[in-house]
This record gives structure tokens, C-alpha cells and sequence, in this order.
């Protein structure tokens, strides 16, 4: 059958989207020719913020490389603009004479920057902010002239501007109303936004109308309508956008602000559709991704002969790509009669949430400072989800406390994680498990998430981290540690060293992460590294943790935690064991169960519960949640078996006395067993020890886990405070230099074992290992009953904050 001739007019993100889509139903249906007034294959226009702040390049953000067009069979033309749509003939032409029929025409003409037609704007030195072009001129404009002045306090103004500080520029942001992005604001927010982009370097000019961009051939100034001039080399027009829709409106196609369009993006004409920012559904004009996706799914669906759902217009959340700033809002921004608000505005830690309710519904969103809701609000929001039952604090909050990873594992699949492409939790994990996918760019690849603002990276990370388990190796795939930085673990350790970089914040900075804030997989790790690095100097930040470790308990499917205290060797007293069954009683736990490791756990306890039962228990914590050692687990050895020739209990005890809180790259367990009958199953554990006449026989990078695995002899060894010796020395050379997240076994498969060896073979070696260890144990204490005097710990992580 011959091939449908489509052509796409307009090579951006909504059209090239389209044609995707296309594909993927349909790959033999249509011969594409695609035709683009800029010089370069489909990119990603939403990370010119980002290009311009020097967190990438252009070469990064390109979405479709020119081998995706030749692999697909499309016929590009770049740099190449139609300048006339013959719908009677159904013939496209093109500004180099190029005359291209179609059966199919899809016109994405986007939009251009709204220029203000004020006297002087077309001077040098004045500029939308659209494209590449753009880009270049004001990064080029940064290296000779100093004083930028953006017009326009909106989304686009605010990130320019910030992008401009980073070129050193000085930076005036001029606005009309009296606040910031007062589209996407109330005025509390916006000025706790205001305040926080002062403090980063701005200049606000508030309720100023500019009347005139002054100078000779290039700007030097704006005048305001009260008279007051500023100066200016260069001038950012970020006053809003205007679709692309002239070529459309020539050719008889019917147009009102945007190309007008149905639910299935056809236009008045047969045959030609409209996708993106130039086309106008039910009287709205769309300027995010997010929509434009959806109408582009609809179109697919329609041109290749499916029965899509009707496209029936957006709801739209917004963030600014700003470092330091944590903004989110959707739908309606101020109160009315009609509404009932919650809000929440906790000045101290700079944190403002309002959330607006009509009908027992939720209808807007304002969330500044702490935004790890935003997900679950706005699937409130969209499914208008009926709250009449819930208190504030549950629409405010979800049991996460605190965590900046959300709980993913309390997330329904229905909520979205990707905004800008539709992308939801349980679309990314089936994709993983059917798809074998282990990266976030093979998420991206499969399923588009993180494709566009890349805001949800660090939330898909998490997801893998949940749904893979153990196995789960942020570094496998890469040698970078994550998205966020190019640089491999061991070049950010040394790193560290060289400039002696002291907390989280300093190395994201001073490494110039792409994303200042980081991610779920670097924090804990840079956390990690820096506590290795500095045994004694390091001033642990408990929130760059892993939330499980962060709330020293284990979450549970349910949202309830467990409990587990430690008991030494599998050791325990009758009056523990009362204690234990006491606590269970009084908070009614629904389970109590013994472990695996040789000690009980509480199962099923509130987050509220925690800081009492820990309280009633009074024992030191298990550790069951930590990157950390879990348990020694031992046999009754020559203390009470027939057959031991060891003392295998009393040693359990002893290491697990030593070890126990220790932060290692992975959770690490022992057994130690009283001869070679091997009751502790010491051969599957990262070290296992087993006595043999009048030795003891060390095994290392054992695991009885996923990737099952038997220990190989390290050595053997004939004391107790040999053992202690090696086995001191063996966990401090893996803390050194195994890489985070990283278990013992594949550890010692990656180094060698016969390099662990003959590391350790040596005496003076083994002995500044321990002597390095050894400060490090001395920083520790036991968490529980730091939280138990520490009112700010348990207000922080154990209490939910109240509303006002
Ligand atoms: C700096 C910046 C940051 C942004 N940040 C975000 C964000 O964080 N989140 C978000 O959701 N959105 C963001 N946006 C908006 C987002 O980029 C747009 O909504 C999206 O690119 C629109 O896609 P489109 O295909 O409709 O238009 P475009 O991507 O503009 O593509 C249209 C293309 O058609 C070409 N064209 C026009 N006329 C013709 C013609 N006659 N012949 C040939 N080619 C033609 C244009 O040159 C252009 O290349 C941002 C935009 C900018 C500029
Ligand atoms: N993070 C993001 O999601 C993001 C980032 C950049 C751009 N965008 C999109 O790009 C498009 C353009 O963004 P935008 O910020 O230009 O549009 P916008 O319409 O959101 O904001 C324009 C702002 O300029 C102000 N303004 C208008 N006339 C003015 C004047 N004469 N003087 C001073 N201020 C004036 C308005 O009050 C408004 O706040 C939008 O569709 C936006 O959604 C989104
Ligand atoms: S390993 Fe040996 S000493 Fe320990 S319980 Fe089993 S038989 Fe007894
Ligand atoms: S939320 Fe923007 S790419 Fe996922």
C-alpha cells in the first residue's frame, strides 16, 4: 500500500512529539517530511533556562538527533520556513522555492516571544527569550556588557534573570503588578520568592510600566511611565508569548488568538490539524508541555485510524527552574466566597502551602519552600477527589515526615510523576519490570519521563530504587554517580580531598551539580562519602539520608513502621523478652515476628507510636533500616553444643558491639558459627566466620540475598583479637573504597580478591585502617535515645505539624 505524504510544519517539541507518537502506532503508514525555521534538530526548548544558567549545553538538550530523522525515513529541512499552505491543491511552500504535496498536514508553529511595541524595542541589545538564537545573543551580550534589565516577573523572566546572574551580569527585573508571577501566585508566596531571589541577587522594579527602550543604535536605558530611567546594555522582553499563527491565518485556515481546533486537533480545513502552542482548544491557548503532549497523543491516535478519547482541555501545574527555590501551584490561586482554604505558613523554615477547596473538593494549589506534595495534590486536584472525610494535616501531608524522596512506596499507581509527559508511577514501574529497565534513561527512553523540565529525575530514581530492591545499583550503568554531576564516584572522593569540601551543599556547588539541590542518589551518597572522609570533623546531615535511615525505622507497605531492637548475637534475657511482649500490648502492634537475623520485630507500628514504644523499650535500635550492620547472627557454639570447639556466641557479641552503627556503603551482616557444621550460616554472609580446631576461619563477600553468593576464605587466624584485627581492617578498606550502595560481594568481585588480600596482608596497613576506624566509631550515638532528648529531632521527623 502507498504511503499517506504528511508533513509537519514546525520542527519543535509538541509537533516532533507527534510524529513520535505517530511511529509508535504506526510506522509504515505516512512518508514525514518535517520542515524547521531554525537551524537545528527537534531540542528541548524547556532547558534553554538551563543552557543559559550553565548547567548544560546545547549539544545536551537536543531531544531527536539528526540520525533519528534518517533511521525513521523523514525527510528534514531545517533552517527552511513555509511561507504559504495551498489547501485547494494540499501543497506546502517553502521560503527556498521547495513546493512539498501532502495528503496530511499538521501545523506546530509554537509561538514567539511578545515583543512590547514600545518606541526604541527594536534596537540592539533587545531580546526575546525563544530559542538557540536567543540564547547565544545574551550569553555572547554577558561578556562584554555588565547591566541586563528583564522586563516581565513571570516564569520565563525569573529564569533568565537567574541565568543572567550566573553570567555576571547585574540583573534589574522589571515588572507590572505589584508581585511576582502573579498567574501562578498569591502575593505570600511571591514574596517569600522575592525575598529569596533578592538574597540570590536581583533587583525588583514593582509596578512599573516601561514606555520607551532608550539609546542611539544599541539600548542604554528604559524610561517607566512615572519618568524614573534605569540603565541598561541589554534588555530580556519576557512579557508573555504570542502563537505563531500568521502562515495559517493567509491560508484560510480558521483562527482567533490560536489555530482553532476541535477535540481531535482538526482544523476547519480536511485533513490539516494543528498541535502545541499555536493551536486554540475550547478558547485556551496552551504555553507548557504538558498539554500539548496529550494533544499530540489525541492526534496520533486520530491520523492513524484509532478511536482516541476526545481531547478535552488541561489542568497545568507550574515549577521554576530556579535553584534554592521549591515553588509548585495549579489550578485557581485566590481565595473567593466560594472557597475555603488550608494554609500553612511556617516563616521559620520558609514554608507557605495553601490549598483551596470548593465543594469538598480541591480547585488550586500554592505550595512554596516544600513541594514533595505537589504529585499527590494535583491527582486530588484532576480526579477531584472527594475529601470531606480527611482532616488538614492528611491533605497536607503524606507519612513520608519530612522526606524529600516522597514515599514512593505509599504512592497509588495512579499518581503522575512525570507532569510534562503523563507519566505515572504505575506506568514507570511496570515498565521496569517488564521492560528489565535499570537507569532513568532507560525510564525516559520507554515511558518519556524526565524527557522535558527533568524535575522528576530524582522521583523515577527513587521508583527504581523501590521497585528494583537491592538490585538496584544507581552506579552499574554509569560511571557517573548520578544525573546530576559527570564525575565518578572516585573523582568526587578525590575531590573532596583536594579542596576539602565539608558538607553536601559545598561539593554540589563547588562540583558544579547540574541540579543544585541534587537528587535521592547523590545526597545520601555525598553524605555518606564526606562522614567516611572526615571520621571525626563531618556533622552528619541526617536529611540527605535515605528516608528509612533519616527516620531510624523501616517503612512498611502500610505507611506503619517496624521496630526492631538490637539483641547482641541473637542473645536475649527473659526480661527483654517481657519488656518486648509489654510494648506490644500496650500499642497494640499488630505483629511480632522474629527475623531472620535473630531478633523480633514490632511490625506494624504508627509513626505517632514510635518515639513511646523506642521510649518503654529502652534498648538500642537493631538498625534493621541502615546501611549499617544488621546482625551477627551466631550458634550456641562450645558454650552449650556437643560439637563446638568455639565460642562462637561470645564473639557475635563482641563484633556486634564493635560494628554496630557503623555507616558502611551497604547494609553488611555476620555470622559467626562454632565449627565447620556451620549452624549460623556463616558462608552466605558478607563476613562469616567459622571455628575450626583451634582456628578460626574468616569468609568474606558471602550473600544469601538476591544475587546469592558463597564467601570466599579470607584467612584463617588463630585469636579472638586477630579477628579483630582483620576484620576491622577488611570493613574500613570497603568503606574506603566501595563505591555507595554497593554490597560486599560485588565489591569484592570488582576490586579482586586477591587485591583485598594482599592489602590487608599488611601489618601497618591493617593497622591505619583500624586506627581510622576506630575514630570513626567513636562519633556514634544511639539514635533513639538522642531522639528521646532532643525535642527538635522528634518535632521534626516524629510529629506532624499542625495547621492553622
Ligand atoms: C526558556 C523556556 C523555558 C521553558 N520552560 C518550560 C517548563 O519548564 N515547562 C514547560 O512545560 N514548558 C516550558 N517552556 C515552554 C515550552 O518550551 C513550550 O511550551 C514548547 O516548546 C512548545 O512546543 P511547540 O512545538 O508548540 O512550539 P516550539 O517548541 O516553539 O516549536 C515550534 C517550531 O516551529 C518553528 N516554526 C514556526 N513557524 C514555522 C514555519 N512557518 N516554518 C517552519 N518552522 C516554523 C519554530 O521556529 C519552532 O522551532 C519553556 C519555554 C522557554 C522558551
Ligand atoms: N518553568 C516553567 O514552567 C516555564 C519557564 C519559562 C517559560 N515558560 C512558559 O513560557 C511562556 C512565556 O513565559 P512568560 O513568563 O513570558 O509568560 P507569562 O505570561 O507567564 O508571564 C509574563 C509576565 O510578565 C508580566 N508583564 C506583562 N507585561 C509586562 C510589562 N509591560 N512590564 C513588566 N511586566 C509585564 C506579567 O504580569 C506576567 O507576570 C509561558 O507560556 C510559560 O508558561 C514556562
Ligand atoms: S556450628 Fe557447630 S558449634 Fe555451632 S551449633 Fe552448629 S554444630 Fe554446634
Ligand atoms: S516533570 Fe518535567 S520532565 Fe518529568
Amino acid at each position: 500500500m502507498e504511503k499517506r505524504k504528511l508533513v509537519l510544519i514546525g520542527n519543535g517539541m509538541a509537533g516532533v512529539r507527534t510524529i513520535e507518537e505517530i511511529l509508535k502506532l504506526a510506522p509504515q503508514t505516512f512518508h514525514i517530511t518535517i520542515f524547521g525555521n531554525e537551524p537545528h534538530p527537534n531540542y528541548n526548548r524547556i532547558q534553554l533556562s538551563t543552557v543559559l544558567q550553565g548547567d548544560t549545553t546545547v549539544d545536551q538538550i537536543v531531544l531527536n538527533n539528526w540520525d533519528w530523522y534518517k533511521n525513521n525515513g523523514i525527510e528534514l529541512y531545517t533552517d527552511e520556513e513555509i511561507v504559504q499552505i495551498d489547501t485547494e491543491n494540499k501543497q506546502v511552500h517553502s521560503n527556498k522555492n521547495r513546493v512539498v504535496e501532502y495528503d496530511d498536514l499538521i501545523i506546530a508553529t509554537g509561538s514567539s516571544s511578545f515583543i512590547l511595541p514600545l518606541p526604541g524595542a527594536d534596537k540592539q541589545g533587545v531580546v526575546g527569550f525563544r530559542d538557540i538564537k536567543d540564547c547565544d545573543m545574551m550569553i555572547k551580550t554577558s561578556k562584554h556588557y555588565k547591566k541586563a534589565v528583564v522586563i516581565g516577573g513571570g516564569l520565563l523572566g525569573l529564569e533568565a534573570a537567574r541565568g543572567l546572574l550566573n553570567l555576571g551580569m547585574k540583573v534589574d527585573v522589571v515588572h507590572l503588578t505589584p508581585y511576582l508571577m502573579e498567574r501562578q501566585l498569591d502575593q505570600t508566596a511571591a514574596e517569600m520568592l522575592k525575598n529569596e531571589l533578592e538574597a540570590q541577587g536581583m533587583n525588583f522594579l514593582l509596578e512599573k510600566e516601561t514606555v520607551e527602550i532608550v539609546g542611539e543604535e544599541r539600548v542604554t536605558g528604559l524610561r517607566f511611565k512615572d519618568g524614573q530611567e534605569i540603565e541598561a546594555d541589554l534588555v530580556v522582553m519576557a512579557v508573555g508569548i504570542k502563537p505563531n499563527v500568521q502562515l495559517a491565518k493567509d491560508s484560510n485556515i480558521y483562527v482567533n488568538r490560536g489555530i482553532v481546533v476541535n477535540d481531535f486537533m482538526e482544523t476547519n480545513i480536511p485533513n490539516v490539524y494543528a498541535v502545541g502552542e499555536c493551536a486554540e482548544h475550547r478558547e485556551i491557548t496552551y504555553g507548557m508541555v504538558a498539554p500539548l503532549y496529550e494533544q499530540g497523543k489525541v492526534l496520533a491516535e486520530k491520523m492513524t485510524g484509532r478511536e482516541p478519547k476526545p481531547y478535552e482541555g488541561s489542568t497545568v501545574g507550574t515549577q521554576l527552574k530556579v535553584s534554592n527555590v521549591d515553588l509548585y501551584s495549579a489550578g485557581e490561586i485566590n481565595d473567593d466566597p466560594s472557597t475555603k482554604s488550608i494554609k500553612v505558613h511556617n516563616e521559620f523554615e520558609g514554608i507557605y502551602k495553601k490549598i483551596l477547596i470548593r465543594n469538598n473538593q480541591i480547585v488550586g494549589i500554592v505550595l512554596y519552600g516544600d513541594t514533595k506534595d505537589s504529585t499527590r495534590l494535583f491527582r486530588m486536584l484532576t480526579e477531584k477527589e472527594d475529601i470531606s472525610g480527611k482532616t488538614s494535616s492528611s491533605i497536607l501531608e503524606s507519612n513520608t515526615c519530612g522526606s524529600e524522596s516522597v514515599g514512593v512506596e505509599s504512592m497509588p499507581d495512579s499518581e503522575l510523576v512525570c507532569g510534562c509527559n503523563g507519566v505515572t508511577k504505575g506506568t514507570i514501574v511496570e515498565s521496569i519490570k517488564t521492560q528489565g529497565l535499570t537507569t532513568v534513561e532507560e525510564v525516559g527512553s520507554c515511558t518519556n519521563a524526565g524527557r522535558s523540565c527533568g524535575r522528576c529525575k530524582s522521583l523515577v530514581s527513587d521508583i527504581l530504587a523501590y521497585t528494583l530492591g537491592d538490585g538496584y545499583d544507581a552506579s552499574a550503568k554509569k560511571t557517573s554517580i548520578c544525573g546530576c554531576t559527570t564525575l565518578s564516584k572516585d573523582e568526587v572522593v578525590d575531590e573532596i580531598k583536594a579542596k576539602g569540601l565539608m558538607s553536601v551543599k559545598e561539593v554540589m556547588n563547588v562540583l558544579e551539580w547540574k541540579n543544585e539541590e541534587g537528587c535521592s542518589k547523590c545526597r545520601p551518597a555525598l553524605n555518606y562519602y564526606l562522614g567516611m572522609i572526615y571520621p571525626e570533623e563531618y556533622r552528619e546531615e541526617r536529611d540527605s539520608r535515605l528516608v528509612n535511615e533519616k527516620m531510624h525505622a523501616n517503612i512498611q507497605k502500610d505507611g506503619t513502621y517496624s521496630v526492631v531492637p538490637r539483641m547482641y548475637g541473637g542473645v536475649t534475657t527473659a526480661k527483654d523478652l517481657k519488656t518486648i511482649a509489654e510494648v506490644a500490648d500496650k500499642y497494640n502492634v499488630p505483629l511480632v515476628k522474629l527475623t531472620g537475623g535473630q531478633r523480633i520485630a514490632l511490625m506494624g507500628v504508627k509513626k505517632e507510636d514510635l518515639i513511646h514504644v523506642w521510649s518503654d523499650l529502652d534498648m538500642p535500635s537493631g538498625y534493621a533500616y541502615g546501611k549499617t550492620l544488621r546482625t551477627v547472627k551466631t550458634c550456641v557454639g562450645s558454650q552449650f553444643c556437643r560439637f563446638g570447639t568455639q565460642d562462637s556466641m561470645s564473639l557475635g557479641i563482641k563484633l556486634e558491639k564493635k560494628f554496630e552503627r557503623l555507616d558502611t556503603p551497604h547494609k553488611f551482616k555476620m555470622g559467626v558459627s562454632g565449627c565447620p557444621r556451620n549452624c549460623a550460616e556463616s558462608g552466605i554472609k558478607d563476613i562469616g566466620i567459622v571455628g575450626i580446631d583451634g582456628a578460626w576461619e574468616i569468609y568474606v563477600a558471602g550473600n544469601g540475598g538476591t544475587d546469592l553468593r558463597a564467601g570466599d576464605l579470607l584467612c584463617t587466624v588463630k585469636t579472638e583479637e586477630e579477628i579483630m584485627d582483620m576484620v576491622g581492617a577488611y570493613v574500613q578498606y570497603y568503606r574506603e573504597s566501595g563505591n555507595y550502595l554497593e554490597r560486599t560481594s560485588t565489591w569484592v568481585e570488582r576490586v579482586g580478591l586477591e587485591h583485598v588480600k594482599e592489602v590487608l596482608k599488611d601489618k601497618k596497613t591493617r593497622h591505619e585502617l583500624n586506627e581510622r576506624l576506630e575514630k570513626t566509631l567513636t562519633r556514634y550515638v544511639e539514635p533513639w535515645k538522642e531522639a528521646l532528648d532532643n525535642k527538635e529531632i522528634q518535632d521534626k521527623y516524629y510529629v506532624t505539624h499542625s495547621v492553622q
